[in-house]
């Protein structure tokens, strides 16, 4: 009986990944919905929410077999192929569950260099893919259906004039929080905003303000337990400093912390899925709050990235860490950076492993690196 389903199912993947992703800029999200209808939305979403899931899911069958054999990923797969209509509402946990793919995997029998590369690239485009069809969903859900925005001011969960300064007091007092109820003691922060275009104004700029919270929630989290863990809890720790400069074209935060940093090769797997990858800590309160499934900075690498920003770590081991995060500050440059399935993306993911092209592999570099850009 699912014979013929199967086969239809196949034919529209094949069809829509055919199709380019869209990429909306931020400034088309707020002014389609100032002016767009509830229809001509509805009809735009209905092709590209199928494009975007057809182009990563013709990904998903060229990962590393070993991969796609973890009853995890085949859920992940599986859920994908019988209802690609109806499939969004019930990916809650998708992350969750590559994650479990991932461990299963690695506890099996290990991935070699190549393959733990694949699985860098695909996951990259596999979250980022899937934060821009959220971002589809929301927006039409929130501008054209029953669901609330944060505020009047908001145009679906996009704040056309988001201010910086309130975003980043809000992620450091949370994270504050957490870090007093578990090292009964937190760094202060020393806050500067430099408006380089507006001089003297507030800092604000059109963003998706719980972007910007989770990235900026994530790195003080981060801040905070390597201060406390490397000063300990005793003397009063350094403060941590955070830096907010408008530019012409970017929008810049520094946060600087004097957490001991870590070496390249350490601060390299920070970003790694594979390596990155932890069971989730038992939620009974005891282990430290700051710890979830290590996917916090990686994810918040793709939340900057999605919209043309981007997340830099500099670390200086023995002493401590800079997190920069970018972002444009014009909403019109402001485009969705989105995967595409294509030839380059087949024959990167179907790589077998390369011949070594430097003596000594650069950390940070990625030997061959997967993907040009980076
Ligand atoms: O790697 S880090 O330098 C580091 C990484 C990211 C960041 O945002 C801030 C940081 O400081 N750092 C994270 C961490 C956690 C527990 C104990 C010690 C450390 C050191």
């Amino acid at each position: 009986a699912l014979g013929p389903f199967v086969g239809t199912v196949a034919k529209k993947l094949d069809h829509y990944s055919q199709f380019q992703p869209s990429s909306l800029s931020i400034q088309q999200y707020l002014d389609f919905g100032r002016n767009g209808n509830a229809a001509s939305s509805f009809e735009f979403l209905r092709k590209e929410l199928l494009v975007r899931l057809a182009n990563i899911m013709q990904e998903i069958s060229l990962l590393p077999p070993k991969l796609l054999a973890t009853p995890s990923s085949k859920m992940v797969s599986g859920c994908f192929n019988d209802q690609l209509q109806v499939i969004l509402k019930r990916h809650a946990h998708v992350v969750e569950t590559m994650a479990e793919g991932l461990i299963e995997l690695r506890e099996s029998d290990g991935v070699d260099i190549a393959a733990e590369r694949g699985i860098q690239y695909f996951l990259d485009r596999f979250y980022i893919n899937r934060i821009s069809i959220r971002m589809l969903q929301n927006q039409h859900l929130v501008v054209f259906g029953n669901v609330l925005p944060e505020s009047p001011r908001h145009v679906g969960c996009i704040d056309p004039a988001c201010d910086v300064e309130s975003v980043v007091l809000d992620a450091f007092e949370n994270a504050k929080f957490l870090c007093d109820r578990y090292y009964l003691t937190s760094p202060m922060m020393k806050l500067e905003m430099h408006n380089m275009v507006e001089k003297g104004s507030p800092i604000n700029i059109v963003a998706v303000p719980s972007h910007l919270y989770h990235i900026m929630f994530e790195l003080f989290k981060n801040a905070m337990r390597a201060t406390l863990e490397f000063h300990g809890v005793d003397d009063d720790p350094p403060d941590i400093k955070v830096y907010v400069v408008k530019g012409s074209e970017d929008l810049s935060i520094k946060i600087s912390d004097r957490g001991g940093g870590v070496s390249r090769t350490v601060l390299e797997r920070l970003f790694n899925y594979m390596y990155s990858t932890a069971p989730p800590p038992p939620r009974d309160g005891t282990q430290a709050p700051l710890a979830g499934y290590g996917y916090g900075l990686p994810l918040s690498r793709l939340y900057a990235r999605y919209f043309q920003g981007d997340l830099f770590l500099v670390s200086m081991e023995g002493y401590g860490t800079d997190a920069c995060i970018y972002m444009k500050a014009v909403p019109v440059e402001a485009s969705e950076v989105l995967p595409i399935y294509s030839t380059s993306s087949r024959r990167l993911l179907t790589q077998a492993a390369q011949v070594a092209d430097w003596s000594h592999p650069i950390p940070g570099q990625g030997q061959n690196s997967r993907d040009p850009r980076r």
